[in-house]
């Protein structure tokens, strides 16, 4: 007897808010249909207070677009957003809940446009009848308890960074190791406007610099760890207001504040053209990233499989030249330029509709 076995295809929409603009993507299994980056104008979203505010308007974009190239809604299975500052959770895909709209619309723990991602996804998902969910938000918190320990206990380490992109590359390299994400030990760093270095451990990111909030390496626009001191004085010098310190520590530091641009681009151009300053900032951005390497290799106790490098830093040969000579000897690093967070989102999506995996779900408060 003939056995017929029925595959089930699955459609996912997938929606990463950023600052600046909306990625949209439309995925028939692993194929990526359609994608866009929705660019918005500064001043169309300068008129909304909260980022939450920019709800209907992003709402209103994405269906247009997804109209306009003819993708027919009803079609879909699922829709899938980045998620925003929530409680810290353990990695994975969530079906969105009640508690986690919640959380998101009051910006428990502050405003970032991906807060905005598991509410358009359910939004769109609950006219359509079908699930929402959202995979490996930045609270992503899997650290070992030892990791937490800051040294001033009102101030315990967090874990946020950037999860989503750094689970997608581990599992890719894991895959192209030949064995399995929860197999390895590895050095995953993602180096984009932010950068985070994260030990992944069986699966599991045990120590991560906060990219957030100022800690780790200086980055594009962001000053990563400061000495503390000095910074308290700063902040008590009665010169600048709280806001003008913060842009200090993320938007305006790093590379902005040393260089007056956030683009690797711009800096390695001066560099070809002999500026000796912009060359030893850059090498002090590489020295640092290294730094944070070493750090996590040894809170893997030297049991490291790979050091994996991505974001759109990770374009630049140079930058990559800097950070191997260091850190070579940790263990063999693979690149992988960009950042594949549509991918990502589909693929968390598609283990929990193929039923590889369970979605998890949001905590009541
Ligand atoms: N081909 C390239 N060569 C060198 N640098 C590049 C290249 N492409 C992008 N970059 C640099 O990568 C940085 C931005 O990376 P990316 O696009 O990953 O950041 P983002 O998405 O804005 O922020 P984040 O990744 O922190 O969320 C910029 O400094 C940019 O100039
Ligand atoms: C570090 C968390 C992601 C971001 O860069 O905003």
């Amino acid at each position: 007897m003939e056995v017929c076995v029925v595959y089930q295809s699955f459609r996912v929409l997938v929606i990463n808010p950023g600052s600046t603009s909306t990625k949209i993507g439309v995925f028939d299994d692993e194929i990526c249909i359609f994608q866009k980056t929705i660019r918005h104008q500064a001043q169309e979203l300068q008129q909304y207070n909260r980022v939450i505010d920019q709800y209907d308007f992003r709402k209103k974009v994405i269906l247009e677009n997804l109209d306009y190239e003819g993708i027919n809604i009803s079609k879909l299975h699922a829709v899938c957003g980045r998620g925003g500052l929530l409680k810290p959770i353990e990695g994975g895909t969530y079906l969105v809940n009640d508690d986690m709209l919640y959380d998101l619309k009051v910006g428990l723990n502050g405003e970032h446009a991906s807060n905005l991602g598991g509410i358009l996804s359910y939004e769109i998902a609950y006219g359509l009848n079908i699930p929402a969910y959202i995979v490996d938000p930045v609270v992503v918190d899997e650290l070992e308890e030892v990791a937490r320990f800051s040294g001033v206990p009102d101030i315990p380490r967090k874990s946020i960074f950037h999860a989503l992109n750094q689970k997608a590359v581990a599992r890719k390299a894991s895959t192209e190791l030949g064995k399995s994400y929860q197999e390895l030990c590895m050095i995953v760093t993602h180096m984009g406007g932010g950068i985070t270095v994260g030990a992944h451990r069986h699966g599991r990111v045990v120590d991560v610099n906060n990219g957030l909030h100022g800690d780790g390496p200086f980055s594009p626009e962001r000053a990563g760890t400061v000495p503390a001191g000095d910074l308290v004085q700063l902040c008590y010098s009665g010169e600048l207001y709280r806001d003008e310190v913060m842009k200090k520590l993320v938007g305006e530091g790093g590379l902005m504040a040393y260089l007056g641009t956030t683009d690797a681009m711009e800096v390695e151009k001066r560099i070809e053209k002999g500026d000796k300053f912009t060359e030893q900032v850059y090498e002090a951005m590489a020295y640092q990233i290294s730094k944070e390497i070493g750090a996590m290799a040894a809170v893997l106790e030297g049991n490291v499989d790979a050091v994996v490098l991505t974001g759109g830093l990770a374009y630049s040969k140079l930058l990559i030249h800097m950070i191997t000579k260091r850190v070579k000897w940790v263990a063999d690093i693979l690149t992988y330029p960009g950042e594949n967070e549509l991918e990502a989102l589909n693929e968390g999506v598609l283990r929990v509709l193929r039923e590889e995996e369970q979605s998890k779900v949001y905590p009541h408060n």
